[in-house]
């Protein structure tokens, strides 16, 4: 049973005939449905994603003293010192506080109170399946309104199934993001697909093209589900800048936490100004702790330093956030493998997880990036955010497809707890909703 029949039920009943000829096909479509008008919002399409600080009111914070342990190691080669990082707005540390060995984590350094809007953070969280299924549907509506209007709007175009509709179906999947492979491909399984139901009606037609494209994607394989190992599961995240990686670390964070876990979170993005900061506020949004370098200052030894803490303090997960440069991707690549080397010196199977964070207002876009970023590293898994703002969703189908790189959780939102592990059927329910 495809993955179509599984979540929309029976295939249509229609007889397989042997012979038939395009004029079978041939059907009449006066009898359309209205067309809902396309969402003009949605033609607009391209949200134009910021990265913004995190508002934090001041007096919330505690002081911080961040501590990058010292190591030396000849065949790495990176000198590294112990260095006291100063929170923007925070009392800066003074040498006496810094502590000559990585701090041990100490529930006292949460803060004592957690800001109003993110109560879920002591308390564990566990959502029910329509929850994850509601935020689903409402984050994927853009994505299937501009799915749907599209689709509707050619389907009432046409009068008969014939090569002219094959080519215009071709542009509407094109269009819809779908990607030029798999639009061709689509059509070439349509064309044969249609011809074999011997789809009649304007639902057949539209029917089969759905359940084409979710087989399709059903039958994907690929494995979707997050590798988590005992004692220490490490994961890196990679991304360009601006597309959700330290947003979904904080998340992530958050519900590992929830889970019970004891969670550890690198800050290896020393490129950014502010991007440390970033990160050490949502550790301090989940409760969880963190370890810092300076800025600018060698990536590879916030790594060392936070895996051998993650180690010696029996940590169940880390997290690290990285730069994103792709702009000199030897740099970038150079960098990774690096940080690669480190983590398998502890951790021979380590990372479990090489994540990279795309932004799906983005659209086709995210497609190149998950290319270059493949050709730098090799990758595990794909985060898609911002699905909640997009109208191109549509881009998952294309990213299993044609790179064969798992979508393992997607950003549904800005809050703490929107992020959900990628669940195939609720995505394909949420981005067929408007269109059957
Ligand atoms: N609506 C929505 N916004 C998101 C989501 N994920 C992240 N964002 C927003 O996207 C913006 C950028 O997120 P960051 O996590 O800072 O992105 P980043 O990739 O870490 O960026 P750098 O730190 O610059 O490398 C922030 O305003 C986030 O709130 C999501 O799933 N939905």
């Amino acid at each position: 049973m495809g993955l179509f029949d599984k979540i929309f039920g029976k295939k249509i009943e229609e007889q397989i005939e042997d012979n038939q000829t395009a004029d079978i096909f041939k059907f009449d479509l006066a009898d359309l449905d209205t067309v809902a008008e396309a969402d003009s919002d949605l033609q607009a399409d391209v949200l134009v994603s910021v990265a913004t600080e995190i508002p934090v009111e001041e007096d919330q914070q505690p002081p911080i003293t961040v501590v990058s342990e010292p190591f030396v190691d000849a065949a790495i080669d990176m000198p590294i010192e112990p260095v006291v990082i100063p929170i923007e707005g925070l009392p800066e540390a003074t040498p006496e506080s810094v502590p000559e060995s990585a701090p041990e984590f100490a529930p006292e350094s949460i803060p004592e109170s957690i800001p109003e809007s993110i109560p879920e953070v002591t308390t564990p969280v566990v959502e029910a399946p329509q929850e994850i299924e509601d935020k689903y549907e409402k984050s994927l509506k853009k994505t299937s309104k501009s799915f749907g209007a599209r689709f509707n709007a050619f389907l009432s175009n046409f009068r008969s199934v014939d090569e002219a509709f094959f080519e215009e179906l071709e542009d509407t999947l094109i269009m819809s993001d779908v990607g030029v492979d798999v639009a061709t491909q689509l059509t070439d399984d349509l064309r044969h697909e249609v011809k074999l139901q011997n789809a009649k009606s304007k639902d057949d037609v539209k029917r089969v093209i759905i359940e084409k494209m979710v087989d399709n994607f059903g039958e994907s394989g690929l494995e979707t589900s997050l590798i988590i190992r005992e004692p220490l599961t490490v994961m890196l995240f990679v991304g360009v800048n601006g597309v959700g990686k330290t947003t979904t670390i904080g998340k992530l964070a958050n519900r590992f936490k929830n889970e019970g876990k004891k969670v550890l979170l690198a800050a290896a993005d020393t490129f950014r100004a502010g991007a440390t900061d970033q990160l050490v506020e949502w550790s301090r949004r989940s409760g969880v702790d963190i370890v810092v370098g300076k800025e600018k200052s060698d990536p590879a030894s916030v790594v060392f330093d936070a895996v051998k803490r993650a180690q010696v303090e029996q940590f169940d997960v880390l997290l690290i956030d990285t730069a994103g440069r792709l702009q000199n991707k030897d740099n970038l690549m150079k960098e990774l493998e690096k940080m690669g080397k480190i983590i398998k010196r502890e951790l021979p199977d380590a990372p479990h997880e090489t994540l990279l964070a795309l932004d799906a207002t983005t659209g086709q876009n995210a497609i190149s990036q998950a290319k270059e970023f493949s050709k730098v590293t090799p990758l595990t898994g794909i985060v898609l955010t911002k699905l909640d703002g997009s109208a191109k969703g549509g881009i998952i189908l294309t990213i299993q497809q044609i790179l064969k790189i798992p979508v393992k959780l997607v950003g549904l939102g800005e809050g703490l707890t929107d992020l959900e592990n990628f669940d195939e059927a609720l995505f394909v329910k949420g981005l067929f909703q408007d269109l059957l």
